[in-house]
């Protein structure tokens, strides 16, 4: 097992389940290894307990390397003393993939002040913390070697905080809120060379199969290969590895639509160059395995098909 990023640390926040552990196992097949956080159980509520030793034997079974994490990612202190680990444990940390996620979906009139702070807690707060520690050592190795750092932020955010979705006030300002700080963190972090960006994903996972009629969630290490299922979660995972490579030094700030739910669409669909901010034109077929990708331009001219 090797390949692009051979070296490199990443963390995955909410990697136990479905969208993450697809970015967790891929992650780890390009040679990263992986800290697998999640503070959740099993999905049978059995099995070896905390889910993210489930996804490590996982990781480990195909002879990757991982480690697990159970901390809060809204807990100011563990998320410090999480990536103090990673640098005492592992070295150093390359790569921060920032997927925890909750819903408490209702109709504002019917949502308590609880559902959301607990919502705004996990996706705002916690993508705000890792990535405030993070920047602190990364600000620290650049300003000590007076060079750039490998530096990789992937936040999460969703079509419901770009375009909205009943039930979901409190999800999409989250979802909105991550926009705004993947933005101001890649203006940031520019100097040190470290890049953010975020990906909005999709999937048949424990979240999606929350919402009416849903079918119930598929994990991403339980599809054959050879079935096709446009919900799969690890879809968007590729994006994430391309992201957090080397062959992406040159994009930050960028939202981009990395999902499986639209992959019927997509399908067919080749991508031939996008318009970046800056106007930046990059090669959307180096994405090689990526079905299609789309960017939401909102300081930016928007996408744009070439060919
Ligand atoms: N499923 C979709 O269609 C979809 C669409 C758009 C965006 N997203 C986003 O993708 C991400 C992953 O969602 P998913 O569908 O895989 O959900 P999921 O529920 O399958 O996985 C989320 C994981 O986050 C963990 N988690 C929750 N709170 C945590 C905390 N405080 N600290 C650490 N871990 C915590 C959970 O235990 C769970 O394993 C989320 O940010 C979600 O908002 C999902």
């Amino acid at each position: 097992m090797s390949g692009l990023l051979d070296g490199k640390v990443a963390l995955v926040t909410g990697s136990g389940h479905g969208i993450g552990r697809g970015h967790a196992l891929e992650l780890a097949k390009h040679g990263a290894t992986v800290i697998v956080n999640d503070l959740g159980t099993s999905l049978d509520g059995q099995g070896t307990g905390k889910v993210a030793d489930e996804v490590v034997q996982i990781i480990e079974d195909r002879g990757g390397k991982a480690i697990s994490d159970f901390s809060d990612v809204g807990d100011e202190e563990s998320v410090d003393l999480l990536v103090e680990r990673a640098y005492s444990q592992l070295g150093r940390l390359d790569i921060v993939v920032n997927n925890a996620g909750i819903v408490r979906d209702k109709a504002i009139w019917n949502m308590s002040v609880d559902d959301f702070d607990l919502v705004m807690r996990v996706h705002v707060r916690g993508s705000w913390l890792t990535s405030r520690a993070v920047a602190r050592k990364w600000r620290d190795e650049s300003k000590e070697t007076g060079g750039k750092v490998y530096g990789r932020i992937i936040n999460t955010t969703s079509g419901a905080g770009l375009q909205g979705h009943f039930g979901q006030t409190n999800y999409s300002a989250a979802k909105a809120a991550i926009v705004g700080l993947t933005q101001t963190l890649s203006l940031e972090l520019a100097s040190t060379g470290a890049t953010v960006n975020a990906i909005s994903p999709g999937g048949r996972t424990r979240m999606s199969a929350t919402m009416a009629g849903a079918a119930a969630p598929i994990e991403p290490d339980e599809r054959s290969e050879e079935e096709f299922d446009p919900k799969d979660p690890s879809l968007g995972s590729p994006v994430v590895a391309w992201l957090a490579s080397p062959e992406a030094g040159h994009v930050s700030g960028q939202v981009i639509k990395a999902l499986g739910e639209n992959i019927q669409w997509l399908k067919g669909w080749t991508p031939i160059s996008v318009v970046s901010n800056g106007g930046k034109r990059w090669d959307a077929s180096k994405l090689g395995g990526i079905m299609g990708i789309d960017v939401f331009g909102t300081r930016a001219s928007g996408l744009r098909m070439g060919g």
